[in-house]
């Protein structure tokens, strides 16, 4: 016989407030729980320990058999900590799995006498529970998937009266508007050509249903050119309005974000981004990416995948990752700002021969990175840099940046005191000075490459500088000497493999707060004006040489996708100026025995 709902303890725990009840353990039976919606098939490994059945034909028994849902109210010391984590279980088969609130996406009564409603997210109720149970309430909430993906689950609960059912609604929704982090309005800027041309798709299908059924409103500009975004944000938009700005796009969209956000932040405090050694003021509105570009770096580094649902849903529960800010500078003019990528010689040719090919969609840099691969130009210059040595952390370390980071904790608090930076001479180095705490390298390099965090991206899943930190305020400069096409080719592969791309003898790689480069020859204005309006100048031919076909003198930067023409550059890291939806890479769970495939 089924055990009936203990009327009493849920009338007593529906009464008063859930603190009142958190003294006494309860216990809420409630009957026939039955469907779990949006059941993900195969190959789920799932972060709880969960005992799944093995086959087909066992994961369907087993899901029509999913009986009872308890609602447990535990017992804990702490109230604050009850209140964050009202958890439930579903329980089969001895098997249970616990959400946080802060991971509920929603609640929603079911007008169970007109049928479930079948809006695509719901499912019709076995007519028996309905018959019995004629009051119900659908809970979303977030279920881990592989891979860092996250999925919306539902699951719905029946019972006797409507009364009761109301209650469980009404103070789960209390529940929900007590975390404030939420965001409640979000700015939402699509770019409808970036990667595969599918951003406003991705947001009308995957995105909006989501943001609808968490209750967020949005303002939704669909770009018309490039820097529409940046620019309505700059001077435009009612930022008051809104508790985030969201893009829809790549890296470059992302980037658009940045500078327009900053530059606001900057104007409004009076700051002046042209000086290189000022002190910049952080942004209060977190910037949520939608994965919709062609390398999505700064998602994939910052959520572990670059899927549209997973980066909603981060959205929605209202994380929040701080992360730093690099500002390029030359000749004491503001150029522009940078969060992953600041490269010259190979990845800046290889970004200004895929601009031509942009019609390419994503391919384009498998094919300019191949072309550049083969023409093996190589770029003098001096390389001058400020050492962080302060810090916790290095380069070559095996520990990873992830969620709740404690050296981005660490080292975030070390930059807001102003530590004094100490430099340590090593003479070891022979062609390399010390000048007042600055390390100055000199020489030829295939690559320069400066990474703020590790730029892991679906072609290399480790990243450039696998042990870099988001928000450590500092950058990883890696200097890529001129070597042999074999050499440089194990070092680029090395990027996509388990083993360790610096443990080259042509590669140095320098965990840094600042960093200067000067091209061995100056480059004239005239040269500079031509490179802004894209046009390669026959003079990049080699200085020493005019007639032969070797090295340009100059590459250009790859500045999170974007050229800059200026060779000569000055970077400075800002520690966690900008803030993201997101919580950094969560680490995945060990499993043992775990069944495979498991299905919840
Ligand atoms: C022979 C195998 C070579 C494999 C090398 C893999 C190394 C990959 C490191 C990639 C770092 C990417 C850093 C991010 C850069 C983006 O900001 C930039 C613009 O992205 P988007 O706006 O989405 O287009 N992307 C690139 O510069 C392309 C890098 C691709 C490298 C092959
Ligand atoms: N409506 C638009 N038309 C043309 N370019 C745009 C538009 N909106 C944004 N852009 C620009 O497109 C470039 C690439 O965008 P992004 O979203 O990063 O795609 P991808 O990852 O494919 O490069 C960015 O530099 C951005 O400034
Ligand atoms: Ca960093």
């Amino acid at each position: 016989m089924e055990k009936q709902p203990r009327l009493l303890a849920s009338q007593l725990l529906l009464k008063n407030s859930l603190f009142e009840v958190s003294l006494n353990r309860v216990l809420l039976t409630w009957k026939e729980i039955a469907t779990k919606k949006k059941r993900v098939s195969g190959g789920i490994h799932h972060p709880f320990k969960v005992a799944g059945p093995r086959s087909a034909a066992a994961a369907l028994a087993w899901i029509a058999s999913l009986c009872r849902v308890n609602w447990m109210a535990h017992n804990l010391a702490s109230e604050f900590f009850f209140m964050s984590w009202l958890t439930f279980f579903i329980t089969s088969h001895g098997t249970s799995h616990g959400v946080s609130v802060s991971e509920i996406l929603a609640v929603r009564e079911l007008d169970v006498d007109c049928g479930t409603k079948d809006d695509g997210r719901w499912q019709k109720m076995p007519q028996k529970s309905t018959e019995a149970y004629p009051y119900a309430f659908t809970v979303s909430y977030v279920e881990r998937a592989w891979q860092h993906r996250w999925r919306c689950s539902d699951v719905t609960f029946h019972c006797l009266e409507g009364a009761l059912c109301q209650q469980w609604v009404q103070t789960i929704r209390e529940q929900l508007t007590a975390l404030t982090s939420r965001p409640k309005h979000l700015l939402v800027y699509i770019n409808p050509y970036g990667g595969k041309q599918q951003g406003e798709r991705i947001y009308e299908q995957k995105v909006a249903p989501l943001f609808t059924l968490a209750s967020i409103s949005t303002h939704v500009i669909v770009t018309e050119h490039a820097n529409h975004a940046r620019d309505h944000l700059r001077t435009e938009a009612e930022l008051k309005k809104y508790d985030g700005v969201v893009c829809v796009g790549g890296d470059g969209m992302f980037s658009e974000m940045v500078h327009g956000l900053v530059s606001r932040t900057q104007r409004d405090n009076g700051v002046d981004q042209n000086s290189p050694e000022e002190k910049l003021v952080p942004c209060t509105l977190r910037i949520g990416i939608i994965p919709a570009g062609s390398t999505d770096c700064i998602c994939y580094a910052t959520v572990g995948i670059n899927d549209p649902v997973t980066s909603a849903l981060h959205i929605i529960v209202g994380d929040a990752q701080p992360m730093d800010v690099c500002s390029v500078h030359h000749n004491n003019t503001f150029l522009r700002y940078s969060v992953s990528l600041l490269g010259y010689g190979f990845y800046g040719d290889m970004l200004a021969d895929s601009e031509r090919k942009r019609w390419m969609g994503p391919a384009r840099y498998d094919f300019s990175g191949f072309k550049t691969f083969l023409t093996h130009h190589y770029y003098e210059g001096t390389v001058s840099f400020l050492p962080a040595t302060d810090i916790l952390g290095t380069p070559r370390d095996k520990t990873r940046c992830r969620a709740g980071c404690f050296i981005c904790q660490h080292n975030g608090q070390l930059y807001s005191e102003d530590a004094p930076e100490i430099c340590e001479t090593d003479p070891d180095v022979s062609d390399s000075e010390y000048k007042g705490g600055w390390r100055v390298i000199r020489g030829k390099f295939l690559a320069i490459n400066a990474a703020s965090m590790s730029c892991a991206c679906p072609r290399s899943p480790k990243g450039l500088s696998p042990a870099a930190h988001l928000a450590d305020g500092t950058t990883d400069l890696i200097l890529v000497r001129k070597c042999s096409r074999f050499n440089f080719l194990r070092h680029l592969l090395r990027h996509t493999s388990k083993y360790d791309q610096f443990d080259m003898t042509f590669v140095e790689v320098h965990r840094v707060r600042r960093f200067r480069f000067t091209p061995r020859y100056c480059q004239s204005d005239s040269e500079l004006d031509l490179r802004e309006n894209g046009k390669r100048l026959f003079s990049q031919i080699c200085r020493d040489h005019p007639a032969c076909s070797c090295s340009p003198a100059y590459s250009s930067w790859n500045c999170d996708g974007e050229i800059l023409p200026h060779a000569a550059i000055e970077v400075g890291v800002h520690c966690q100026l900008i803030k993201l939806f997101v919580r950094g890479i969560e680490e995945q769970p060990v499993f043992e025995d775990l069944p495979s495939p498991c299905v919840v």
